[in-house]
């Protein structure tokens, strides 16, 4: 195949909506309702397909509401305090709550209202109404009476309801059934060793996760690899059998991207090619009567568009109304740029922040999974926008519930591996408080707190002259920010090497003069104070160092470069080299402090994360093994302002 021939387009959103609602309709997608004959206890959920009616009434005869006596309400008209009636055993009977009345009796009289004479009569002392005390037949469901309308989502109590009108089986509308199919020579299948170049395929895992949550049934096919022909086959197969039909991947424009042309081949290719972000490739397209689409292999870009193109089929095909999105204004804390002519889906983590709710990009990259798991809300730059600016108020869909983003404890600053273990023991021992922390250096976080983005910054700024840690920062950058200045913890820095150290570098000058592989933090980074302060205190010129430029965010992606052997050492924390099982060459401790506003001082969600570091014996043992911590200034007061 010649991969020129794939040409695609760049289609306007709403464009490509439009079209695609229209090639549907044709195909008669939306008219097509068939429906399935389920047991009512298997019901749950599913939507009815035609209106429910009772066969039989409920109750299906005159039942004791009460436990006393059945007996001719006649019988009582003369019964007073004064004049009590006393009645014989053949004027009435004992039941019990549920029990059938029999034909000559109308009223039940509660035990407690009755007097037992010796004898076995009773004495009753006031008069009764007919039926008092006794439900009638059908008082509750009369036979033929409507129980649900067509196209309700059955609740179990409708269960209880059928079940007693003596419905048995109901009609539903069959949810639409899609078949998705992974395309890749690259895919293995999840829980095989990983070779280089070989993905584990879990998209269509994640896409069915969807599909299920939306309705439908999905199937799922087995990988089909990177050939025309064995997709063609798949897809035939597919087309048979399926509502909807899925591929995912190879939809662009790369020598193994077949998609487009094989699906085309089996009917017409509505769209190629939509100016969005992620998820341009996308192709729509319909096989005979049976739609086809074609996703793109990044996580996310299938994810979303799937959202944009699938959802509303699936609910659509049910009868129901896709669900509104759940929309709120926020703030942006950072600079969100975006090209022009392109709508673009940004990935937020959201945080309650004194009166603002701010709004932080949580990952960018359509390859990146832990965006969205880590999203609480979703924002479109519009394709007429350059993109966002810091401040911007903007919309925002909320992907979480607003009560848990407002229980959020928001941290930006520097990383630390702390951070992850006090997050897991916070959301364990208070449920609804969450951590959400953004690495962006010392730096950022003394930033964030300036503009009242976060609740806590962490810190390990040092400064050469004093050698006093973050005290100075914080007067020149906050200087009249009433705030706490709170340890908690001290940590080894040093030098990240491969296992064994087999390059036997103990200093930053051993890297230089070796002409060794160094991978270096981002600039506001502590951790990159630090470098750049051995490497003056040494003599040393940055531009000796062979990768100084090659930057990363955390201390775990150091520790994952020089374990993957991409970087002969970084500087970072020994957690972090304990934690990818990689050799570390201490060079100081230093003092990682929580700069906390004296206005969130009380907010409950500082004091739990406050009372964790100092009072919580298991979480300081967990942190303590961790390596390289010393908690024993945690939670001082190291200044105050
Ligand atoms: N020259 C061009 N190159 C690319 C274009 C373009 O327009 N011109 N578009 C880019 C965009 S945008 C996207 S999105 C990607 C998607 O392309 P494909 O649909 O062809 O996807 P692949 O290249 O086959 O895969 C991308 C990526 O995703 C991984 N993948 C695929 N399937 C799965 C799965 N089932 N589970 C997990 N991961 C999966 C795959 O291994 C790749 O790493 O193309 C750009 N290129
Ligand atoms: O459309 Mo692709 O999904 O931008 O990366």
């Amino acid at each position: 195949m010649n991969r020129h021939t794939i040409y695609v387009t760049n289609q306007p959103l709403a464009a490509a909506r439009r079209a695609w609602q229209e090639a549907l309709e044709e195909i008669g997608f939306f008219r097509r309702r068939p429906q399935e004959t389920v047991r009512v206890e298997q019901a749950l959920g599913r939507l009815t397909a035609a209106p429910v009616f009772a066969l039989h009434s409920s109750p299906s005869y005159p039942a004791a509401a009460m436990d006393g006596i059945a007996l001719f309400f006649g019988d009582l008209s003369t019964a007073s305090e004064r004049n009590p009636v006393i009645l014989g055993p053949d004027r009435f009977l004992r039941v019990n709550t549920g029990n059938a009345i029999a034909d000559r009796f109308n009223a039940v009289v509660m035990s407690e209202d009755i007097h037992w004479l010796d004898d076995g009569r009773v004495e009753l002392t006031s008069p009764a109404t007919p039926w008092q005390h006794v439900r009638t037949v059908g008082e509750d469901i009369v036979a033929t009476e409507l129980i649900i309308p067509e196209g309700q989502a059955i609740r179990p109590i409708d269960i209880g309801a059928m079940l007693a009108a003596g419905v048995v089986e109901v009609a539903v509308r069959r949810p639409p059934r899609v078949i998705v199919i992974p395309t890749g020579s690259e895919l293995i299948d999840p829980g095989q060793p990983v070779q280089p170049g070989q993905i584990i395929e879990f998209n269509s895992r994640v896409l069915s996760g969807y599909l299920s949550e939306w309705g439908a049934h999905t199937a799922v096919h087995p990988p089909v690899p990177d050939d025309p022909e064995l997709l063609l086959r798949a897809l035939r197969a597919a087309v048979e059998q399926a509502d909807v039909v899925i591929t995912n991947a190879g939809a662009s424009a790369g020598s193994k991207d077949f998609s487009n042309h094989v699906i085309g081949s089996m009917g017409s290719v509505i769209v190629h090619g939509v100016a969005i972000k992620p998820g341009k490739p996308v192709i729509l397209a319909t096989a005979g009567e049976t739609p086809v689409i074609g996703l793109p292999g990044y996580p996310i870009s299938a994810l979303l568009t799937l959202r944009l193109f699938v959802r509303d089929m699936i609910y659509g095909f049910l009868g129901r109304e896709t669900p509104a999105p759940r929309n709120t204004e926020a703030i942006m804390s950072r600079p969100m740029p975006s090209p022009m002519g392109v709508d673009e889906f940004v990935r937020v983590t959201l945080g309650r922040v004194g009166d603002n709710l701010i709004a932080t990009p949580s990952g960018k990259g359509a390859g990146s999974v832990m965006s969205m798991v880590r999203a609480d809300g979703m924002i479109t730059i519009g394709a007429g926008s350059e993109g966002i600016g810091a401040g911007e108020r903007v919309q925002v869909e909320l992907l979480r519930r607003r009560s848990e983003v407002d229980a959020t404890l928001v941290m930006i600053g520097s990383h630390d591996n702390i951070l992850d273990l006090l997050a897991n023991h916070l959301h364990r021992l208070h449920p609804p408080i969450r951590l959400s922390s953004a690495h962006v250096g010392s730096m950022g976080g003394i930033m964030a707190i300036k503009r009242g983005e976060a609740h806590l910054a962490g810190s390990h700024l040092l400064d050469e002259q004093t050698g006093e840690y973050n005290i100075s920062f914080i007067k020149r950058f906050l200087p009249n920010l009433p705030l706490r200045l709170i340890n908690l913890c001290y940590r080894q820095q040093g030098l990240l090497v491969a296992k064994g150290n087999p390059k036997q570098i103990s200093s930053l000058a051993d890297i230089a003069e070796r002409g060794l592989r160094f991978i270096n933090r981002q600039k506001g980074a502590g951790t990159r104070l630090l470098t750049d302060s051995m490497l003056r205190a040494t003599g040393l010129d940055a531009d000796r160092l062979n990768g100084y430029n090659h930057e990363e965010y955390t201390h775990m992606n150091i520790a994952a470069a020089v374990a993957s052997g991409s970087a002969d050492a970084g500087m970072g924390i020994r957690a972090a080299a304990v934690a990818l099982d990689v050799d570390f060459v201490p060079l100081v401790e230093e003092r990682y402090d929580l700069i906390v506003p004296e206005s969130f001082m009380h907010d409950p969600r500082v004091g739990a994360a406050l009372d964790l570091i100092t009072a919580d014996a298991e979480c300081r043992n967990k942190i303590i093994g961790l390596g390289g911590y010393s908690l024993r200034d945690a939670g001082t007061i190291m200044y105050q302002q």
